[in-house]
């Protein structure tokens, strides 16, 4: 488990003072993937290195286990370090060293006998899926599993909190995946806080049990990524979910704007949607998607007629949160016409855009030292 409360950072003195990190409160459960997302600059590398103790915070606390780390001498600082896991977005391996090498590195340190190291390191190898890979040396590895690698040494002293700072940032899509599994696989066998801290929305959403947006040092936003894609309000929730382009309604249709807020939302909803508003409901493009094993969706759709609190209230018994919405710019003019078997009304499908699976986006930046880290 692990706390921040109240955290406050403040560069530089008097009238060149600058709050970089400005009184942030968030928790991150044992068994829960925690993302802080922000644009450069929002305070994001100042918290990591707050986090894993690199910097002092101004105030506040960082709290692990129970532990206010903030309030430890030089000395039992370095011994609380390790007991928090650090990925950072280089992997920061030593290009000299093997895999099973660069493992035992923190356990060298703490001068664990050879033997327990060996074992350790086998097994933290498994635990990565890479084994066979033991005595491949940085170069000789791809980037996804050099950063399994940097996960691996960051596990050789058990800690119980993992902090993954932009740590799939430079990965391709596929190595993104591979290290964002893994990492939910800890989350889940070892029961690890993982915080993790990107710039990568569509990362969070592979990722991420709870997420908040850091913004100038400030949280502004943050919640359980499922609650926050199903509340329509939510700015956080629309940037993870970016609504697709969607078709133009008919000159008569009005178009809508359908959020799921409910996990009851039945499949066949536009039709019963249709059929309690009696009137056709064209929908013009749709994202539903599973996240986190939760059905997640939103869709455009047209409408005829009724009564704009008679829209509201018909898809609210449904599960959804229906708004107006300004008009999208036409996609595609074909059209399908259907008709619902269980229902004499028709609806009309212009257009049903299919849910992207998450992929991520890239950027390389330097990463800290970790010879550094572990040398402290
Ligand atoms: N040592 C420092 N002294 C003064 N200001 C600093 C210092 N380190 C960072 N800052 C300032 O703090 C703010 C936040 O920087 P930080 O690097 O934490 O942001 P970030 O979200 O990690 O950005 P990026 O994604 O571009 O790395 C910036 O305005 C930066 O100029």
């Amino acid at each position: 488990m692990i706390t921040l409360e109240k955290l406050t950072k403040v560069y530089g003195h008097g009238d060149t003072a600058v709050t970089v990190l400005d009184n942030l409160d968030f928790s991150v459960a044992p068994g829960e993937i925690f993302a802080v997302v922000g644009p450069s600059g929002a305070g994001k590398s100042t918290l990591a290195q707050c986090v894993n103790l690199l910097e002092r915070p101004t105030s506040g606390s960082v709290v692990v286990n129970g532990e206010n780390l903030s309030q430890l001498s030089e000395a039992q600082l370095r011994a609380a370090r390790r007991r928090i896991g650090t990925v950072f977005q280089s992997d920061g391996l030593f290009s000299r060293r093997t895999a099973a090498e660069n493992i035992a590195l923190p356990l060298g340190y703490l001068g664990v006998t050879r033997r327990d190291s060996k074992k350790r390191v086998a097994e933290l190898l498994d635990r990565v899926g890479l084994s066979a890979r033991a005595d491949y040396f940085p170069h000789q590895l791809s980037g996804g599993q050099r950063q399994r690698v940097g996960i691996a040494r960051a596990l050789a002293l058990k800690p119980t909190v993992l902090l993954a700072d932009e740590a799939t940032s430079g990965l391709d899509p596929e190595s993104t995946t591979s290290i964002t599994s893994l990492l939910k696989e800890l989350r889940d066998d070892l029961g690890l806080s993982i915080l993790f801290i990107t710039h990568e929305m569509q990362t969070v959403l592979q990722v991420a049990d709870s997420v908040a947006r850091l913004d100038h040092g400030h949280i502004v936003e943050s919640g359980r990524v499922v609650d926050l894609l199903r509340d329509p309000a939510s700015d956080l929730g629309k940037a993870l979910n970016p609504a697709k382009p969607a078709l133009e309604a008919a000159v008569d249709e009005t178009t809508w704007f359908v959020s799921y807020t409910s996990a009851g939302v039945p499949a066949d909803w536009v039709t019963r949607l249709s059929t309690e508003l009696s009137t056709p409901v064209s929908l013009l493009g749709a994202s539903i998607e599973t996240i986190n094993g939760a059905i997640v969706g939103h869709a455009s759709v047209g409408l005829r007629a009724s009564s704009q609190q008679a829209v509201v209230d018909a898809a609210r018994r449904l599960g959804l949160d229906a708004r107006l919405t300004p008009a999208e710019s036409p996609v595609s003019q074909a059209e399908v016409r259907v008709e619902t078997p269980a229902h004499d009304t028709e609806v009309s499908i212009r257009s049903s855009a299919a849910s992207q699976p998450a992929g991520s986006s890239s950027a390389a930046t330097n990463a800290a030292d970790s010879e550094k880290e572990f040398a402290a």
